[in-house]
């Protein structure tokens, strides 16, 4: 028989409210060791308060976080624990008077098993610029060196929140295969971004969090294929009213002369399309995109 890989992480019920404003409303999920997790959610969904919580950075009203299988108790976390995590910091957060070197310095001082400046340098891509300080580096290498910072003690779990926020495709392609290489060498990961892209990357699952709720929880494909429509794009003389009001269609975007549709029974709106206007052309159906299922899974849950 094989053996459930332990989990790493395991939240059940949790509730946090800002005076008047519900933050978390029950949030569940539970993380398998070797895991990357994405979470994914509107802004204002609750994505920074369920990471604060789990670091206990804020007290929850009520729920559980175990991390590692242990209880965790409000906003303690043992040394031992916070050894073994990794979080990246937001820019602001950073020490802008420092340099890239004594920042590694510094936050490789912090933990019992470290990496050296020189690894921290090597995988933030920043060796020539050790002796900058940190408010002369650009947005993508401040970013770069706050991911090498998080790795500082060789963390079995690590957050990152928006780890590509303000970089180039390719440094964010970089950084992609980096996270890869970790996910490899066994590190678990919690991601939170904006980027479809990325969480479809990178994620073994997403959970979708809205209003404080996981309203979703599945594979990049478990979660398009709960979504059971398709797109359809094509070139069309009808009017957005007329393609609209074709059968089981969601959704429709236009871009010049092309017009995406998201139908929910592809082959009766094709049918519908053809007979409406016998001139379409560039006509292509295809299974619908994480983006429309994000879209679609957050639009529903809101109507309800
Ligand atoms: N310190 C605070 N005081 C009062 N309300 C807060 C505080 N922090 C968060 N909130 C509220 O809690 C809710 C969830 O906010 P949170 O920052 O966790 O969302 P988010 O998903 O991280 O959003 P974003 O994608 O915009 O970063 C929002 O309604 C927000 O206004």
């Amino acid at each position: 028989m094989q053996s459930q890989p332990q989990a790493v992480l395991q939240i059940s019920n949790l509730h946090k409210s800002y005076r008047n404003q519900a933050a978390l409303q029950g949030a569940t999920l539970q993380m398998a060791a070797g895991e990357v997790l994405a979470i994914l959610g509107p802004n204002g969904a609750g994505k920074t308060t369920l990471i604060s919580a789990i670091l206990g950075l804020i007290a929850t009203d009520s729920g559980e976080i175990n991390l590692f299988g242990q209880l965790q108790r409000g906003t303690k976390r043992s040394t031992a624990l916070r050894q073994r995590l990794g979080v990246m910091m937001q820019i602001g957060a950073a020490s802008a008077n420092l340099t890239v070197r004594e920042q590694c310095d510094l936050f490789s001082s912090y933990y019992r098993n470290r990496r050296t400046v020189a690894e921290l340098l090597d995988i933030a891509g920043l060796g020539s610029q050790a002796n900058s300080r940190f408010s002369s580096l650009s947005g993508g290498q401040k970013q770069r060196l706050l991911f090498a910072l998080a790795l500082a003690g060789k963390p079995d779990l690590l957050f990152l929140d928006e780890p590509t926020l303000g970089m180039d495709v390719q440094a964010r392609r970089a950084l992609w295969q980096q996270i890869r290489q970790l996910k490899a060498s066994g590190v678990s990961i919690v991601l939170t971004t904006h980027y479809l892209e990325e969480a479809e990357q990178l994620a073994d699952r997403i959970a979708v969090l809205q209003q404080g709720r996981i309203i979703a929880l599945g594979s990049p494909a478990e979660l398009t294929a709960q979504i059971s429509g398709k797109r359809i794009c094509c070139t069309t003389a009808l009017t957005d009213q007329q393609l609209r009001a074709l059968p089981a269609v969601l959704q429709l975007e236009r871009r010049q002369q092309q017009v995406c549709l998201v139908s929910q029974a592809a082959e009766q709106t094709v049918l519908a399309l053809l007979q409406a206007d016998a001139s379409v052309s560039a006509l292509e159906v295809k299974a619908v995109a994480l983006e429309q299922a994000f879209l679609q899974l957050t639009a529903k849950k809101e109507a309800a």
